[in-house]
């Protein structure tokens, strides 16, 4: 438990638990309010039951007195309407304390969910190859919500009810401290015997849930994500039934949790009233007068209609917190991740003027460290030419450029820009200098502009820029000419309304946008006719001496016009790579590394 509540603090910022300490006051506030309330029901219902104690009181006699009653009966009406009024402002207070810790608990959802997504993005590229995109969406939208409100309300809620008991309790043990302790013993015996019962369960039944609403959300988005290969395979039914067998699994866990959460009231309040009318009948026998019995009654009946409540919630608190440590467990790791990644979208931009270096790399993908893609490999890209890297599928070529891109680490050696080394510190402003072009064009669902200026506010979109990045990709005309509404044209999800060498070319227009001084095309013009693509080569040549081109590239016609290729392959054990010059005799080789005239 407390380590529980440890995770939870961990989780507020600063000003959150600033806020959270305030809440407490209020609680603690909210419960004195309401001791008041159950306690202003005894001196009514004695005066009530025996009017002669106005006199014999000496604190209602004073009253009566200063006040210049004329009779008791008035003198009860007007008791009867402060105590009426204690307990309705009590109420009020009570209403307002809730609506305000509700409110801290549901302005928490968005904060963590923004914090959550906000550490997910600022993790380094390799951190998505190893974690399932599903996995991290769910745990934004959906484990977020289940901490909120399967955690920490009820939390709040076992606090507030925690000090109302407490301070009922008190308030019995002031009158009757025996009664205090046989009610603090029965409902604790009985809360504390069936929480040890289910405890070990709901944490089991917790976490199969966190699976199931995984399994949920990972079956949903396949099926969703790849409805053609789905609708083709005729694959519908399985993740049909995938989805289906995922959600039984989350209501069922769900529903159990609820009823081994709610299941005590039943037992509780059948004792808690039973009780009562055992404590009217030994107190009857002990005074033998109704009218003596009355006021304690009452206020055992009171204390009573508010502890039971209150121990039922505190004990739902406790249930819920074991049913949620899966969910608090995996978020308060998250949140703990170190943020590595450079958010500033402004500052200085590392321009290459003499050449791009890989020093001496080593590389493995961090979830297949036996297998490594590149052992200790040297390149030496000069500045401003074009550079073509070939070789086989599977040899590196993408691993390659994503280190050129900083996007992925080396193990050993380093990227050097004009020698200095890219590392954390730097790489946000290497990555401003690139323009990139991927295998696979990721199209958001909004216009063509959008989609060009990818990640610029719809307002701060050059459309200037826009319209030379279009025509540089060989796209302008298709735009301007098929599209209904040009380059305000919605693309719909992923580009949905586009062909693939159309989607291309939006690529290569978003990396030419910035005009940046290094560009990198991954299969850039794999999906284009040969007159498309010899126009873009042709748009690419007009570049080159002036930027910085890396292409990947199978055809023969994507690399004719490169200044060296580095060919990669595949050799023993490790992949082994070799880098091949077109009439550059200062070119370094990589060690072991043999010259290879690829083909015209
Ligand atoms: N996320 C990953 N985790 C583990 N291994 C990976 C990962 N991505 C790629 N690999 C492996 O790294 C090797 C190089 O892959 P890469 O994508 O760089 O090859 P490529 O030359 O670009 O291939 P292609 O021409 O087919 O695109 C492959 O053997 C591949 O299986």
């Amino acid at each position: 438990m407390p380590d529980t509540l440890k995770k939870v603090w961990a989780l507020f910022s600063a000003a959150e638990q600033r806020k959270a300490l305030w809440m407490l006051l209020l609680i603690i506030l909210m419960a004195m309010a309401e001791t008041a309330g159950v306690l202003s029901i005894m001196p009514f219902l004695s005066v009530l039951a025996r009017p002669a104690i106005v006199h014999e009181n000496r604190w209602l006699g004073e009253a009566f007195k200063a006040l210049n009653f004329a009779d008791e009966a008035s003198f009860i009406t007007v008791l009867g309407l402060i105590t009426m009024a204690v307990v309705i402002a009590s109420s009020a207070f009570k209403t307002l304390t809730f609506h305000l810790v509700g409110r801290f608990v549901h302005m928490l959802r968005r904060s963590l969910a923004v914090r959550l997504l906000s550490t997910y993005l600022r993790q380094p590229y390799e951190f998505f190859l190893t974690r399932n995109s599903s996995e991290l969406t769910k745990n934004v939208l959906s484990e977020v919500d289940q901490l909120v409100f399967e955690l920490l309300q009820p939390l709040s809620m076992l606090i507030a009810q925690g000090v109302v008991a407490l301070a009922i309790i008190v308030m019995v043990f002031v009158y009757d401290p025996w009664m205090a302790l046989c009610i603090v013993a029965t409902v604790g015996l009985l809360y504390g015997a069936i929480y040890v019962l289910v405890r070990r369960r709901l944490v089991h039944i917790g976490a199969a849930r966190q699976a199931a609403d995984a399994n949920r959300f990972q079956a949903c988005s396949e099926v969703l994500g790849g409805i053609k290969d789905v609708k083709i395979t005729h694959a519908t039914d399985a993740y049909l039934q995938r989805f289906s067998h995922a959600s039984r699994e989350l209501s069922r866990h769900s529903a159990t949790a609820e009823t081994l959460s709610q299941s005590p009231l039943y037992i509780v309040e059948a004792v808690g009233y039973t009780g009562l009318i055992a404590i009217s009948l030994v107190l009857l026998w002990r005074s033998g007068d109704i009218a003596h019995v009355l006021p304690a009654l009452g206020l055992y009946g009171f204390a009573a209609y508010r502890l039971l409540p209150a121990v039922q919630i505190m004990y739902r608190g406790m249930a819920r917190l074991r049913f949620s440590a899966a969910p608090l467990n995996s978020i308060h790791r998250d949140l703990q991740l170190i943020e590595v990644d450079d958010p500033a979208p402004g500052g200085k931009v590392v321009v290459p003027r003499h050449c791009i270096e890989l020093e001496r790399i080593s590389y493995a993908y961090p979830n297949s460290p036996e297998k490594p893609i590149f052992s200790s490999f040297s390149l030496t890209i000069p500045a401003n030419t074009t550079v073509g890297i070939a070789g086989p599928s599977g040899a590196g070529k993408s691993t390659l450029m994503d280190l050129m891109l900083g996007l992925q680490r080396p193990q050993l050696g380093v990227l050097k820009v004009d020698g200095a080394v890219i590392d954390a510190t730097n790489v946000g402003a290497w990555q401003r200098a690139i323009g990139y072009v991927p295998q696979h064009i990721y199209l958001a669902d909004a216009t063509v502009a959008e989609n060009i200026a990818f990640g610029v506010a719809r307002q701060a979109i050059d459309m200037g820029a826009v319209e030379r990045a279009a025509r540089a990709a060989q796209i302008h005309d298709m735009i301007a000419g098929d599209l209904a509404q040009g380059y305000l044209t919605p693309l719909g999800e992923r580009g949905i309304r586009l062909s693939g060498g159309q989607r291309q070319r939006i690529g290569i227009a978003r990396a030419l946008y910035r005009d940046p001084p290094v560009l990198f095309f991954d299969e850039a013009t794999s999906a284009l006719d040969a007159q498309t693509e010899e126009a873009l080569n042709e748009a690419i040549r007009s570049l080159s001496g002036s930027k910085t081109i890396i292409v990947i590239a199978h055809k023969e016609s994507s690399l004719r016009d490169c200044r060296q290729v580095v060919m990669l392959g595949q050799g023993r054990g490790a992949a082994v790579q070799a880098a091949v010059r077109l009439g550059d005799s200062s070119l370094d080789y990589p060690d072991g590394a043999e010259p290879i005239e690829p083909s015209r």
